[in-house]
């Protein structure tokens, strides 16, 4: 069978501080307790910038006002392949917050940790630890 193909936008969430918005997945989700930035899957008949701007209202309770793309790439896991559309967030309303219950924190760019991410992100983190 083919492994299904979905579409995932998520936000790095950083303030003038050079600290960026991280959340940490739910038990009973795939990647439990690993680190996120938030967002979650494109819906059918959405733009990605579109489910970006949902998906942080809904997981972190913040009004996005502009996001700039920053990184598009797709990863294979074992049970889905994922195309991300990351964006960079510097502009919103709102204090961000872990709207679902979940933790949320805090993380300075230069000490982001690809560990304790899900394996997608690997080059991602390496990307922004890098233009500190
Ligand atoms: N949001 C987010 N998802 C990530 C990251 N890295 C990574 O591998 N993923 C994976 C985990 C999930 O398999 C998928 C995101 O889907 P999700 O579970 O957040 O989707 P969703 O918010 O729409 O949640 P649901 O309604 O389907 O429960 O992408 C990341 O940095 N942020
Ligand atoms: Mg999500």
């Amino acid at each position: 069978m083919q492994k299904p193909l979905i579409r995932v936008s998520a936000g790095i969430i950083r303030n003038e501080f050079k600290q960026i918005y991280l959340t940490q997945r739910l038990e009973g989700q795939d990647f439990a307790q690993s680190l996120e930035f938030p967002g979650g899957k494109v819906g059918e008949h959405e733009l990605p910038e579109e489910a970006l701007k949902r998906e942080l209202e809904e997981e972190v309770g913040i009004h996005v006002l502009s996001a700039y793309p920053y990184e598009h790439f797709s990863f294979e896991y074992p049970n889905k392949i994922i195309e991300f559309y990351f964006y960079l967030v510097e502009e919103w309303v709102g204090e961000p917050f872990g709207r679902e219950g979940q933790e949320g924190f805090w993380v300075t760019q230069s000490e982001l940790d690809a560990g304790q991410f899900p394996p997608a992100n690997g080059m991602l983190i390496q990307r922004l630890r890098s233009e500190c």
